[in-house]
């Protein structure tokens, strides 16, 4: 009965978020808007029901959301369980083969199949795929120091094209194949960043469990260039997970994303009151 409270109460702000956002809604008609759900701002059951239920309303206002998500706090349980030790260098987790092996396990199974679900239980149709399937993502290795990290050097979107078509909603998990075989951990920034960039997205939406990029006062900054993105990086104010974010962001643009907004995933209704509301949320950076 309390969830059931909960659920209506939860639709009665969406509800609200969505008279407010009605006469935007032909913003996005079509649009290709990427959306990084990232493993903290998936924290909680709520959380992600939330989320499922912004992407299936996006998707019945005429968006093409793709979906690309993270997942590094239950790797990190899962690694903990293994007795495996695991180490980050600039955001990025040194990836051995046995870690490679958790990882793939991880994100495209229990993840991946988790936001699948509860995409489905909202009324979408979500398909989960990783960057292995149909030659989504070819990998280089990023540095010999990480191991089995990998950089998109090849994004083949057909497949999302065809999802799209299908009325189905693409769910990615950060994978992808190498030259010679060899499966690579991708930062699901990073893989997010590829994907919009090869598809010309409209919008890369990177969701965290901050409301934006800090500066060095903690005030976030609604409207951030890419100078100001350089400069609080070489002070140290953009730091450890927010690095792959904003170096992103950076390379998205230039690949031709009309814009990048790094917010607050966990805030109810975050998705549609950065599209469809005029203050938008979080920290934008433009092309
Ligand atoms: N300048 C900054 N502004 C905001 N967050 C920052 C900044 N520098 C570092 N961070 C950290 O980056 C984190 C987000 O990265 P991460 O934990 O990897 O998120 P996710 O799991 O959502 O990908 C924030 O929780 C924050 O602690
Ligand atoms: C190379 C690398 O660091 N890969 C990440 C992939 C998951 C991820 O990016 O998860 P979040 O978005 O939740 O941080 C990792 O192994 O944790």
């Amino acid at each position: 009965m309390k969830k059931q409270n909960a659920m209506k109460s939860d639709w009665i702000a969406t509800a609200s978020t969505l008279s407010k956002a009605l006469p935007y809604l032909q913003r996005y008609d079509d649009a290709i808007v990427v959306i990084k759900f990232g493993g903290h701002a998936m924290g909680s059951d709520e959380a992600m029901e939330s989320f499922a239920r912004d992407i299936v309303l996006l998707r019945q206002v005429g968006v093409n959301p793709v979906i690309v998500h993270g997942g590094g706090p239950m790797i990190n349980e899962m690694l903990d369980k293994l007795s495996i030790q695991s180490d980050f260098v600039n955001g990025k987790r040194v990836t051995d083969e046995a870690t490679v092996e958790v990882v793939e396990m991880v994100l495209s199974g229990r993840v991946n199949k988790k936001i699948v679900q509860a995409i489905n239980a909202q009324g979408g149709k979500a398909v989960g795929l990783s960057g292995k399937d149909a030659g989504l993502i070819t990998c280089t290795q990023t540095n010999p120091d990480l191991g089995f990290v990998g950089t998109p050097s090849e994004i083949d979107t057909s497949v999302l094209h065809t999802l799209f078509e299908a009325g189905t909603i693409p769910v990615i998990a950060p994978l992808g194949a190498g030259a010679n075989g060899e499966t690579f951990n991708i930062n699901g920034d990073t893989a997010a960043g590829a994907i919009a960039a090869a598809l010309k997205a409209d919008r890369l939406l990177l969701l965290t469990d901050v409301a934006g990029v800090k500066d060095a006062s903690g005030e976030v900054v609604t409207d951030i260039t890419a100078d100001q993105i350089r400069e609080l990086t070489k002070e140290g104010v953009i730091a450890g997970g927010m690095i792959p974010k904003t170096e992103t962001a950076l390379a998205a643009i230039e690949g031709g994303v009309r814009a990048v907004v790094i917010l607050d995933g966990r805030a109810p209704n975050a998705c549609l009151l950065e599209l469809f509301t005029d203050h938008g949320a979080g920290s934008i950076i433009r092309r």
